[in-house]
């Protein structure tokens, strides 16, 4: 599995410090701009709106680089210069200007100042480590059945009866994850808080998961003040526990949250950006407003972060921009501002912001809020966006993001495959083991396929018993030859449902861009070619030809 890499402290230290001694080696410049604004040569008028942005833009960057003082001059210089003609400046203007040029050259005397303490990533499990679990349940019924089903999904289950037994294992074991089934009666409560009351004897203790018949108030309560991380009500749904297992010991990490930073000042929004990055989110830089429609569509925010100051437009006209479109009404928006009136703070949370953060921002305060808001905002997408049986992208996202990675193909210029899959004979699977056991197949095929494809592929759900694929610089010759042992795989899979075991197989239908131009043509060839493959006796897949090739004679 490919992993974002982790940027080291002294990594991220160093790009802090470039983006400062950027910041520091443009400070002549724009004082130099500034002057001439406010004190023209003879014969020419001062500006004051360019003024107002250069001590704006100032009064923004200074502290978030570790000049509170340029911040505090410049904002000073900044409200003088408020409610005055274009061409007039106060004679208070002056005296405010020498004190920004003093705090200017104090930091280019300075010049090297550390950036601030940073946020370090944390570890995850590594992806193809062996995954010991420990149960602590006195049903032995269930405790074989979780060590056969959960044992399918990777995870070897080591059951004990008690706590006290468990624990006393837990320190060779070194589990992963502790699962307890308990109904919280008070006879066992006295075992459960033994959990969070006695130091658990490995270097980390896991994270635990509660199985439980009750599905009460009192008990998930209890849950929760038992340290549970999740809870599952029996039966248990053995898919969804394995992969809150997969979540909880990070065997398969969450997607690492998407921040698009609107700022005008490009300094600014690289400080903002490596700060982000080093704390495991990807941050997408946009400077021109303009570009807004582009920037979403392309980066697919969890979250916006914004300059409340922008040029061409401000940013609570933007949020109110944002908003107005469908797709984008849930995304948070974050502001930033040097901007401290209460006033000026409460137009922009009425505008559709969810936040609003002053300038300078403390690194680790902006972490905290864009990454803790980020990520419930991503889970939340999560679970719009996906097909809940089988997790894969539900048949509207799959469209839009073939609409977008063909944009992405024709820009690069780089071939593009899109498979249309359908089990076969699948309503006799219903029909002969039950519904349950059909769930159970749609969700193997969805696991096979999340499991064994690139991360830069797309696997979506696109109807009943269809799935649909986006294989990104890939044509079709190559998509059906990495598509071929998957089927092989599929077809070999053994389902079980009441004791007997069946098989199930797939057929396909490839087509690609460019030989088919755009996203309709795209699904119509591929869903031909799938009604081949099943006219040609299922459990096989076709490539669509090229809509120029002649038909053979
Ligand atoms: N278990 C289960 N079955 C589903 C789901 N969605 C659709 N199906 C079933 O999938 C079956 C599709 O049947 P058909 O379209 O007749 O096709 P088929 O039996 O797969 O036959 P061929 O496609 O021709 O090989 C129907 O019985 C649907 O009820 C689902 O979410 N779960």
């Amino acid at each position: 599995m490919r992993r974002r890499s982790t940027l080291s402290k002294e990594a991220l230290a160093s790009r802090l410090a470039a983006l400062q001694r950027r910041f520091i080696d443009q400070l002549p410049e724009r004082m130099q701009r500034l002057r001439e604004a406010l004190c023209p040569p003879a014969g020419q008028e001062a500006c004051l709106s360019t003024a107002r942005a250069l001590t704006h833009g100032l009064s923004g960057s200074g502290g978030t680089f570790g000049f509170p003082e340029i911040s505090d001059a410049a904002r000073a210089l900044s409200n003088a210069l408020q409610r005055h003609d274009e061409h007039h400046p106060p004679e208070a203007v002056q005296p405010l200007l020498e004190a920004l040029q003093a705090a200017v050259s104090k930091a280019l005397r300075q010049g090297d100042t550390t950036p601030r303490p940073l946020v370090e990533r944390k570890a995850s499990a590594p992806a193809d480590a062996a995954l010991p679990v420990l149960l602590i349940s006195a049903d032995q019924a269930l405790a074989g059945e979780l060590r056969l089903k959960l044992g399918h999904f990777g995870y070897a289950v080591r059951a004990f009866d008690t706590v006290a037994a468990a624990l006393g294992h837990a320190g060779e074991d070194s589990p992963l994850a502790l699962i307890v089934d308990s109904d919280f009666t008070d006879d066992e409560k006295g075992g459960v808080q033994a959990l969070t009351e006695h130091p658990f004897p490995a270097p980390r203790k896991p994270p635990l998961v509660f199985i439980s018949a009750r599905d009460d108030f009192e008990a998930r309560l209890a849950g929760v003040r038992n340290g549970g991380q999740a809870y599952f009500t029996r039966p248990v749904e053995i898919p969804a526990l394995a992969a809150t297992l997969d979540t909880l010991t990070e065997r398969i990490p969450p997607m690492p949250p998407r921040v698009l930073i609107i700022e005008d000042d490009e300094n600014v929004s690289r400080f903002y950006a490596e700060t982000l990055d080093a704390s495991g989110v990807v941050p997408t830089c946009l400077t021109d407003p303009t570009r807004l429609a582009q920037a979403l569509s392309e980066s697919r925010p969890d979250l916006i972060l914004m300059d409340l100051y922008l040029p061409g437009c401000d940013g609570i006209e933007l949020a109110s921009l944002i908003r107005q479109q469908d797709a984008y009404v849930s995304i948070p928006i974050v502001f930033l501002s040097s901007e401290t009136a209460e006033e000026q703070q409460l137009l922009a949370l009425k505008s559709g912001a969810d936040d609003y953060l002053t300038k300078p921002v403390d690194p680790t305060r902006l972490v905290s809020v864009i990454c803790s808001r980020a990520r419930r905002a991503g889970v939340l997408r999560e679970h719009i966006d996906h097909d809940s049986l089988t997790g894969l992208l539900n048949h509207g996202r799959l469209e839009e993001r073939l609409e977008l990675e063909l944009l992405r193909s024709k820009r690069l210029g780089h071939p593009l495959a899109f498979a249309m899959i359908d089990l076969d004979h699948f309503k006799s699977v219903n029909d002969s083991h039950g519904h349950a056991a059909g769930d159970q197949v749609l969700r193997a095929l969805a696991r096979l396929l999340q499991s064994r494809l690139r991360r830069t592929d797309v696997a979506g759900r696109y109807g009943g018993e269809e799935f649909a694929l986006i294989l990104t610089d890939t044509d079709g010759a190559s998509a059906q030859r990495i598509l071929e042992p998957l089927r092989k795989e599929f077809a070999a899979l053994s389902h079980l449902a009441d004791g007997a075991s069946f098989h199930v197989s797939f057929s396909c239908g490839i087509a690609d861009f460019p030989t088919h131009p755009d996203a309709p043509s795209l699904a119509t060839a591929a869903d031909d070619a799938l009604y081949d493959a099943k006219e040609r006796g299922r459990n096989r897949i076709e490539l669509a030809p090229s809509p120029h090739a002649r038909p053979a004679a």
